[in-house]
């Protein structure tokens, strides 16, 4: 017998099994923690429209049993002897992604996202064959390369939200050259990630207008959030107006949509980039770009620098994510009703404070 921290440890998550992506209880160990490994205990996890996508199997790569979650709060209850980033007690966050080669470009240059050997936070195999487990469970064990501080000032629950959705605006904006007062932002989709979308892009000093597909959430958008305007996707009229009166637009869009309507709210050198995880092709015609010189791009996620670097930014700015605290009994109900685009607008599973083992519970979220 080896102490404790040689032997695996016996976790319980909430797994999907098949691709109805209806999650329950799930026993599985995790590796033994190692030099760089840091064992967080979780405290909350969001919920990200990717953990639909996945969980449901969208993108045809999914692996089950699968423990999603990658909005990962939680406690650091023990760390490998080569650990220098984090102490017992720190409370710390865990993205997308849980590893990556160190050597090629993305790498050296600290956009480990882009790595083409990085390892997914779950439904992925880590470099010890095992498969990948993410944070709707009660513990995960993570190299320290992949675990950022939450820094003082920001309540944990209300820190989840950022590991995906915040660094997922931050990185764009800032890598594109977006970040000057001033500019003339547009946000399509108000979600998990568009709302912090807004909330960053107003902090930068845009003028933000959000695009959505009705008008259900125009007062929140503006006397909540802070926008600047609201356009209804589908008010054609409105729509006409606004053309050639954005500098760029973040699209969340997490389902096929047409692109040309929103190319056309761009003005000259504007940028279409794309979040939305889509797997079927999107078109346009190559004037829509070409007569305004617009550039239709993505972004994925944000390094761990950006990570780190917006979660100090949202303390710096005094900046919440709008969350729902949920136990884990409710995540399938969390889940159906993301689907349905109902929450405002990040749900946040409370961890910690949900019995994993039990079965789940069908009625409200204050429920184990
Ligand atoms: N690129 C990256 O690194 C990342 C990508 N993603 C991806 O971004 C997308 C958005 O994620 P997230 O913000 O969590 O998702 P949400 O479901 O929280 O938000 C998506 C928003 O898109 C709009 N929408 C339009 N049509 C639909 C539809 N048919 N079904 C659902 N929503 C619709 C809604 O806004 P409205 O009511 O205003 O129309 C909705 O609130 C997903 O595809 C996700 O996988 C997420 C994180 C990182
Ligand atoms: O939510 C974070 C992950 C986003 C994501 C982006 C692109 C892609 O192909 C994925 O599988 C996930
Ligand atoms: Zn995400
Ligand atoms: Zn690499």
């Amino acid at each position: 017998m080896g102490s404790l921290a040689q032997q695996e440890k016996t976790v319980v998550g909430w797994a999907a099994r098949d691709a109805s992506g209806h999650l329950s209880p799930y026993t599985y160990t995790v590796r033994k923690t190692g030099p760089e490994d840091v064992v967080v205990k979780v405290m909350y996890c969001g919920i990200c429209h990717t953990d639909i996508h996945q969980a449901k199997n969208h993108l045809g790569a999914s692996k089950y049993p699968m423990v999603p979650g990658h909005e990962v709060v939680g406690e650091v209850v023990e760390v490998g002897p080569e650990v220098t980033k984090h102490r017992v007690g720190d409370v710390v966050g865990v993205g997308v992604i849980v590893g990556c080669c160190r050597e090629c470009r993305p790498c050296k240059a600290n956009v480990e996202q882009y790595c083409n050997k990085r390892i997914w936070s779950y439904n992925d195999v880590y470099t010890d064959g095992r498969p990948t487990q993410g944070g709707f469970a009660s513990t995960m064990v993570v190299d320290q390369k992949f675990v950022v501080k939450i820094p003082a000032g920001l309540a944990p629950e209300q820190a989840a939200p950022l590991l995906c959705a915040g660094v997922t605006v931050y990185s764009p904006l800032k890598h594109f050259g977006l970040t000057a007062p001033g500019l003339r932002g547009g946000i399509l989709g108000l979600g998990g990630v568009g709302h912090m979308g807004v909330k960053v892009a107003k902090a930068m000093g845009h003028h933000v207008t959000v695009i959505s597909s009705s008008n259900k959430k125009r007062a929140e958008a503006m006397d909540d959030l802070g926008a600047d305007a609201y356009l209804v996707s589908s008010d054609g009229d409105a729509m006409a107006a606004a053309a050639d009166s954005l500098d760029y637009i973040i699209d969340t869009v997490p389902v096929h949509h047409p692109m040309e309507p929103y190319l056309s709210l761009l003005k000259l050198d504007g940028k279409l980039v794309l979040l939305g995880v889509i797997g079927e092709p999107l078109s346009f015609v190559s004037p829509m770009v070409m007569l305004g010189r617009k550039s239709i791009t993505g972004s994925f996620i944000g390094s761990m620098d950006e990570t780190a670097e917006v979660l100090q930014f949202c303390v710096d700015k005094g900046l919440t994510s709008q969350i729902e605290v949920v136990k884990m009994g409710y995540v399938n109900q969390a889940l159906e009703r993301l689907e349905r685009n109902d929450v405002r607008y990040r749900f946040v599973v409370d961890v910690a404070g949900s019995n994993v083992e039990a079965a789940e519970v069908e009625t409200n979220g204050a429920a184990a």
